[in-house]
């Protein structure tokens, strides 16, 4: 497979807010997080139940829309002026990965690995698909059904899907959520292939240290907030982090 030149930036957040509920009863889900990730990253997102996550990702994926601040996507920045429109760009632009899988279950894995493409119209690139599964090691099994693999299995088949439309961006929600620890570690393995071979930008919510580490950086929500980042993390760092989130670091409580 023909490695893509990852160059630039991939992602921008300027500033999102996201407020729900109502003006009497708001909900802060997010507070001007401020965010820039370069193409052909690994990052992390983590933080306590309740302090953003989904909301950050949905933001920054053009499912939801900001109640202010912006988010651009390599340059382009998102505009929530047609449903259609968004649409479009998110089917050329965006992949996902949930926790859940969701392939069709009538579908084989060619057919659910190939939808995206045949959605938006595009011709099959028979031989990149090829390619693509043959990176899940699954390239013997196209003619199977999703309830003939395993979890694991089918999450790799949901990543070969995330992948065939050659996306700038792909946004991984809790993706080893509902694995064992050795198809986590497969999934993620071929996440962090994904970037490091093709130049693709991941981007994965986790509650998991350990699967936080395949990551090339870690960024830390609190309450809404960007509080921390962490540079090639170490699973026994993060957990600490995770430990100390929201804690004021120990040069302020010394200063004060
Ligand atoms: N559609 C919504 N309407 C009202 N409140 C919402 C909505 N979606 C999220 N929230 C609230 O926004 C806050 C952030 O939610 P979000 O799902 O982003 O958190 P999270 O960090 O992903 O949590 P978890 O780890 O439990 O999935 C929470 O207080 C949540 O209740």
């Amino acid at each position: 497979m023909a490695d893509r030149h990852a160059t630039g930036e991939a992602l921008r957040l300027v500033e999102v807010s996201k407020t729900y509920g109502t003006q009497a009863n708001p909900v802060h889900a997010l507070r001007r997080a401020s965010l820039a990730l370069p193409a052909g990253t690994f990052t992390a997102v983590m933080g306590p139940s309740g302090s953003g996550k989904s909301t950050l990702l949905h933001c920054a994926a053009g499912l939801d829309e900001p109640t202010s601040g912006r988010v651009l996507v390599d340059g382009t920045e998102l505009v929530h002026g047609s449903e259609t429109a968004m649409t479009k760009f998110r089917r050329s632009r965006i992949g996902f990965v949930f926790q859940q899988f969701n392939l069709l279950p009538t579908l084989t894995v060619w057919q659910n690995t190939t939808l995206p493409l045949r959605l938006a119209g595009q011709k099959i690139d028979t031989g990149f698909v090829r390619d693509v599964l043959d990176r899940t090691w699954l390239g013997d099994r196209v003619d199977h059904l999703p309830a003939e693999l395993s979890g694991g299995q089918q999450q790799r088949v949901a990543i070969a899907r995330a992948l065939v439309t050659r996306p700038n961006l792909i946004f991984a929600d809790e993706p080893t959520g509902a694995l064992d620890t050795r198809s986590a570690r497969e999934v993620l393995a071929m996440l962090a292939e994904a970037v490091h071979t093709l130049g693709q930008t991941v981007v994965m919510v986790t509650h998991d240290p350990v699967a936080a580490a395949f990551a090339d950086s870690v960024v830390f929500l609190a309450d809404g907030q960007i509080v921390d980042r962490l540079d090639r993390p170490d699973a026994k760092t993060v957990a600490e982090r995770l430990t100390h989130l929201g804690e004021p670091s120990p040069a302020v409580a010394v200063g004060e």
